[in-house]
């Protein structure tokens, strides 16, 4: 039967809304302040129309993609995993299929002009971040979203170069492949192609090893997007999902737990859209890929025996995390950088003078406001130290308080702890990264605008920045100051704390250097080399509350 394709006359044409034109490249570099500008004016005017009650835009992210009747992969995943993910899914369909569990029962592309009445519809009127793509049945439809583009950019673009069904049927046009090359990809902040699409997009090469993936993942890199991911769900023999991220300069390889089960159709739709949901709500590219990651496997994880059809390939679940908060246990605890605001560091040395017990010292410290709990035991013995980080673990726990092991990797992973905190000779982030994996927190000590850069590069969640002021916790330490404190907070995608030398004395001159990415400060000595750590931690924190809400006032 002939398709009956409804276009209703042409709507009232809508000025474009007045966008921010970041160059493509550097979108992600310029985020916050690309994004500010844009949002400001809107949210006066929106407040004062609702008498300054605050209202805010909703992430955003549009996939303009082909809907699934299976509803496993498609648009159906893109905006199940966009909202389990907290952010809003508008939808551009690019083509309908019939499809279910055994494969793809037939395939009906939308005409050119109605997919361009769509992107028209939504671009025009709702503040789009992200564009993600996936089904993208012709050369003629890439075209025609290239030139929407152009018309109404946003904040990045996710592309997912859908071509082939896992079931291996046909999704996009083979000429399609020029589509992409010649213009989709240099647009495009990250193309997330399978091994086939991989394959295909590079004439056709065997790609059968990590290794193979790197370079592909750089050659792709060549045809024009920013970063390249390039997914491993189908790499033969491996007992790992292993993926690899290209920045432009290093292969990073992401390692998952591969989860036996049937119910894999729809992972490389939800991760892209995943993707794309995480950097509507402003993540960097690399964090943005490893929440994805971390997603797809547990939402595997926790669907590996449902049954919906009868085919080789079932979908999952996406809404897991409505179903049971148990089956939380293991997702990665959103890292709140509010947490930074009162930073305890424990010193061995300071608990021996003062005779106290490490989980004294912690129990105290939460006591008198510390948000969040650093052990920093240079000295102590691996087993004292394991047992010491277990007990404060559980404290840490029944208090809601993350608790972070400075250095010791081994310690952290003994004690399930909430992360590490490494220098500029321990281990590399990047490292830590790989053995903790995306779920912990991880912060690095920095002192310079490069060393920030790296630990965003590497993965990191937060920074240590300083020593501030002098201190006698550490030796020979270089100080930076106020104003090495500033440039590198200035320079850092990354929340920062600051450390050394910070007390109640002048922990409101810290503050106050106007940085909105400063989220609060360390303490050691003016906690724990004090006679009584609870009223310390009281009045350090009550001078951080002055300042935060004074620079509440100021803005
Ligand atoms: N069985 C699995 N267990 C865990 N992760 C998986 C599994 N299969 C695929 N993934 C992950 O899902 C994402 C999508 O990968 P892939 O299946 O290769 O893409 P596509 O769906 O486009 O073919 C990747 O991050 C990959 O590592
Ligand atoms: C409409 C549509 N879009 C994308 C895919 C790819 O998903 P998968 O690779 O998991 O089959 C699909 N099968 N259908
Ligand atoms: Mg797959």
């Amino acid at each position: 039967m002939a398709a009956v394709f409804l276009t209703l006359p042409s709507s009232p044409i809508f000025p474009p809304t007045a966008r921010v034109h970041a160059g493509r490249r550097g979108v992600f570099v310029a985020r916050a302040s690309a994004r500010a500008p844009m949002i400001a004016p809107m949210s006066e005017a929106m407040d004062a129309e609702n008498g300054g009650r605050g209202q805010r835009n909703m992430p955003h992210v549009l996939t303009v993609a082909g809907s699934d009747s299976g509803a496993g992969a498609g648009v159906q995943a893109d905006i199940k995993a966009c909202g389990a993910l907290g952010v809003y899914c508008s939808s551009v369909i690019t083509a309908v299929t019939a499809q279910n569990t055994v494969g793809v029962q037939g395939v009906h592309p939308v005409p050119e002009e109605f997919v361009a009445e769509q992107l028209r519809s939504v671009l025009s009127d709702m503040e789009v971040d992200i564009v993600k793509t996936g089904m993208l049945p012709s050369v003629g439809v890439v075209k025609v979203l290239c030139d929407s583009l152009k018309e109404f950019p946003v904040r990045a673009l996710v592309v997912d170069p859908v071509m082939v069904s896992t079931s291996g049927d046909m999704l996009s046009e083979p000429s399609n492949l020029a589509g992409y090359r010649n213009e989709l990809f240099a647009m495009a902040d990250i193309v997330t192609p399978n091994l086939k699409e991989a394959s295909a997009l590079l004439g056709g090469v065997s790609l059968r090893t990590v290794a193979d993936m790197c370079s592909a993942a750089k050659s792709i890199h060549n045809l024009g997007p920013r970063y390249v991911l390039v997914k491993g769900g189908d790499l033969p023999d491996s007992s790992d999902a292993i993926d690899i991220f290209f920045d432009g300069e290093e292969c990073h390889e992401l390692y998952g737990s591969r989860i036996k089960t049937r119910n894999t159709h729809g992972t490389g739709c939800t991760l892209a859209s995943c993707i794309a949901a995480e950097l509507a709500k402003g993540s960097p590219m690399l964090h943005a890929v490893q929440t994805a990651k971390a997603f797809v496997e547990s939402a595997l994880n926790y669907s590996k025996d449902i049954v919906i059809g009868n085919g080789p390939q079932g979908p999952f679940d996406h809404l897991f995390r409505l179903k049971s908060q148990n089956d939380n246990v293991g997702l990665k605890p959103q890292f709140d950088a509010n947490d930074l605001f009162l930073y305890a560091v424990t010193d061995s040395g300071m608990n021996n003078k003062w005779d106290r017990s490490i989980t004294d010292a912690v129990k105290a410290s939460i006591e008198g406001g510390a948000t969040i709990i650093q052990l920093r035991e240079k000295d102590a013995e691996t087993r004292n130290f394991v047992e010491a980080a277990m007990a404060c673990m559980e404290i840490c726990r029944s208090h809601g308080v993350p608790l972070l092991i400075n250095d010791r990797v081994d310690v952290a992973l003994a004690c399930d702890a909430d992360g590490v905190h490494v220098g500029q000779s321990d281990m590399p982030a990047r490292v830590v990264r790989k053995l903790l994996g995306p779920r912990k927190i991880i912060g690095v000590s920095c002192k310079t605008p490069a060393q920030a850069e790296q630990a965003w590069i590497d993965g990191a969640d937060y920074i240590g920045c300083g020593g501030v002021f002098p201190t006698t916790t550490k030796e020979n330490n270089l100080t930076i100051g106020l104003d090495g404190l500033k440039a590198v907070c200035l320079a850092s995608k990354l929340p920062v704390v600051a450390i050394g030398g910070i007390g109640p004395g002048n922990a409101h001159s810290v503050m106050k250097i106007g940085a909105p990415n400063l989220k609060g400060v360390a303490a050691v000595s003016s906690l724990f080399d004090r006679a009584c750590i609870v009223s310390e931690a009281q009045r350090l924190r009550s001078v951080l509350m002055d300042a935060s809400s004074r620079a509440r006032l100021s803005v």
